[in-house]
């Protein structure tokens, strides 16, 4: 289990002496079980990247920690192979003088299994997520961005990871590949149990696939309501939110 233990974040306020502090993340605790897609969801500017940077082990939070099955991922050694990420801006996801082959087959470290059997699994890779074999020779300035996200997917998932968080990683494909892409992660999450921390605006992918959501507010948890509570929240703040992201 992903274990979050009242993390908190802030940096200084703009001004080289300025003592003054922006708090972005306050005090928040979460859990995130096997096979479970927990979305986030929240205004422009709450924190939900800031706390997927957390989880994915990239940035550490000033107070509190992050468990995976007891350890801290801060620590590489527990992360790798078991926690990965897609994040928005695929632009700098992709190291620019790798193949589609090389960046995904990465995390895997080639060298350790026959070629065959890598080959099998790319070529199997690249099918989830819908991109024909002959896209393993290319470069990502040979792709568009659907395709560099679709390439940072079967590069998340080739380890078969016990968590994934995603930021916004589906926005920037059109709606066929959202909805494959959405269908592949439904798939992974009932075949391996494999669990999601979903980062969205977009409240019908987060009801597809989540099964509870978390409101953020100005860097706290608002509201924590399982999906299919989603149309009854309890607070003022997370109705009004929800109401506006239906009608965008
Ligand atoms: N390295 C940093 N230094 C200073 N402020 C930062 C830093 N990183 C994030 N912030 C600030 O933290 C706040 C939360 O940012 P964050 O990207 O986590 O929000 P978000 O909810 O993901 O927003 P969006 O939906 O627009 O992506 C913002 O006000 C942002 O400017």
């Amino acid at each position: 289990m992903l274990v979050v233990e009242n993390v908190e974040k802030s940096y200084r306020k703009m001004g080289f002496l300025s003592a003054k502090r922006h708090h972005i993340i306050k005090d928040i605790s979460i859990t995130c079980g096997y096979g479970e897609c927990l979305g986030i969801i929240g205004e422009s500017g709450s924190g939900k990247s800031t706390l997927g940077r957390f989880l994915a082990g990239i940035e550490k939070p000033d107070r509190g920690t992050i468990l995976l099955e007891g350890h801290s991922v801060a620590e590489r050694a527990v992360r790798a192979g078991r926690i990965s990420a897609v994040f928005q801006d695929y632009t700098s996801s992709m190291n620019p003088f790798f193949t589609v082959e090389q960046a995904i087959m990465e995390p895997l470290s080639i060298g350790r299994k026959a070629v065959s059997e890598n080959h099998n699994k790319l070529n199997h890779l690249l099918h989830q997520v819908g991109l024909p074999s002959s896209y393993r020779t290319k470069y990502p300035h040979e792709l568009s961005g659907g395709e560099v996200q679709r390439v940072c997917i079967a590069r998340a998932i080739s380890t078969e990871p016990l968590y994934i968080v995603l930021d916004e990683a589906i926005s920037s494909l059109d709606v066929s590949v959202q909805t494959q892409v959405l269908d592949l992660l439904q798939a992974l999450k009932e075949m391996y149990r494999m669990s999601f921390i979903f980062i969205t605006h977009d409240l019908q992918a987060a009801a597809y696939l989540c099964d509870r959501v978390m409101i953020m507010r100005n860097g706290e948890r608002e509201e924590m309501v399982p999906i299919e509570h989603l149309p009854h929240v309890q607070s003022a703040y997370a109705s009004t939110l929800l109401q506006k992201q239906i009608t965008l």
